[in-house]
């Protein structure tokens, strides 16, 4: 399930776990408490997850990576009306690069980053690009919605807390679409270097051509291809709300394949406007003290932006060391 990362063997018995979105949502009683244990369990021993029958049809997904194909394939004239640098702009394509040594080291992408949730927003060209974007984020918001109320009740909470609590109805999702152009295109390491995401959890969907990787236990391992399965990953605000049980997954893509990568990745996290801190009922002020500062969702991505053009992590910004 998972291939060897570059620099170790890996026991076979540690592979990556998988978890059945079927048996979550539609199984038995016995069935969902099973899925909702073994949630919880590779959320906090792995910090990430294959997700397996999410009920979303595959055609729906690789129309959407064709349409995604199409848009990174326009000429740079047709697509320089949607370059943005700012975190909260709802459109931004742009390329990827190593912020902290331009020349060194650098790796190479281009991705096109939507804000698709409270508000749905895409370029209108390709035609029909922006009706696959609509229909696709609608179905993995749903499967997210339905995860995050497993993960809520793994931790020991009813299964809409996390929902109320973070005013996941008018939640921030994005869709960001990563486009690594195969060798033949582009003679350039292509890539992104070591990060974790903001939100609760990012669902991952790539092209079949392999590249992203996982710390586990201080080293990289390889995601190998599950058929028609997400990678879902913890992030920045599931570590902050779980007062750290649920830790954010640290992730990297060194795509060496010649063949061309693309990624449908969505973040999903809190209202922009919910400040986000430990859970009120896992920290009680005795034994357990909270681990994080509360902070504005919308502040910590401005903050996380900031930080990371100068090479820093923003996470470590609102982690206490206790
Ligand atoms: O495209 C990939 O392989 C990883 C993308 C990713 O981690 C991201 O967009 O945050
Ligand atoms: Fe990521």
């Amino acid at each position: 399930m998972v291939s060897n990362g570059e620099q170790t063997s890996m026991d076979l018995q540690d592979s990556i776990p998988i978890i059945d979105y079927f048996l979550l949502t539609l199984g038995t009683v016995d069935d969902r408490s099973k899925v909702v244990h073994d949630l919880g369990k590779a959320c906090q021993d792995w910090g990430c997850f294959m997700l397996v029958n999410h009920g979303i049809p595959e055609t729906v997904i690789h129309e959407m990576i064709n349409a995604s194909n199409d848009f990174f394939n326009m000429t740079k004239e047709e697509k320089v009306e949607f370059a943005a640098n700012g975190v909260l702009d709802p459109i931004r394509c742009s390329t990827g690069f190593n912020p902290v040594d331009k020349h060194k080291d650098s790796l190479w992408r281009e991705y096109l980053r939507l804000i698709v949730h409270p508000e749905f927003h895409c370029p209108h060209k390709p035609p029909g690009f922006s009706e696959l974007a609509s229909d696709y984020v609608k179905r993995t918001r749903t499967v997210a919605m339905e995860l995050v109320k497993g993960v809520s009740e793994s931790l020991g909470f009813e299964e809409l807390y996390m929902n109320e609590e973070l005013n996941l109805d008018s939640g921030f999702q994005l869709l960001a679409i990563n486009y690594y152009p195969s060798l033949v295109e582009f003679d350039t390491p292509r890539g992104l270097m070591p990060h974790t995401d903001h939100g609760l959890l990012t669902l991952l969907y790539e092209n079949g051509v392999p590249g992203l990787e996982v710390l586990r236990n201080g080293k990289w391992v390889g995601m190998s291809d599950v058929p028609n399965a997400f990678l879902v990953l913890n992030s920045d605000h599931l570590e902050i709300f779980s007062n750290g049980k649920y830790k954010s997954k640290l992730h990297r893509t060194v795509v060496k394949d010649e063949r061309k990568r693309i990624t449908l990745v969505n973040p999903n996290g809190p209202s922009l406007d919910t400040v986000v801190g430990p859970s009120s009922r896992l920290v009680d002020g005795g034994n357990c003290l909270p681990g994080y500062l509360p902070m504005k969702y919308s502040e910590y991505l401005e903050m996380q932006t900031k930080l990371t053009m100068a090479g820093k992590h923003a996470f470590d910004i609102v982690r206490l060391h206790i």
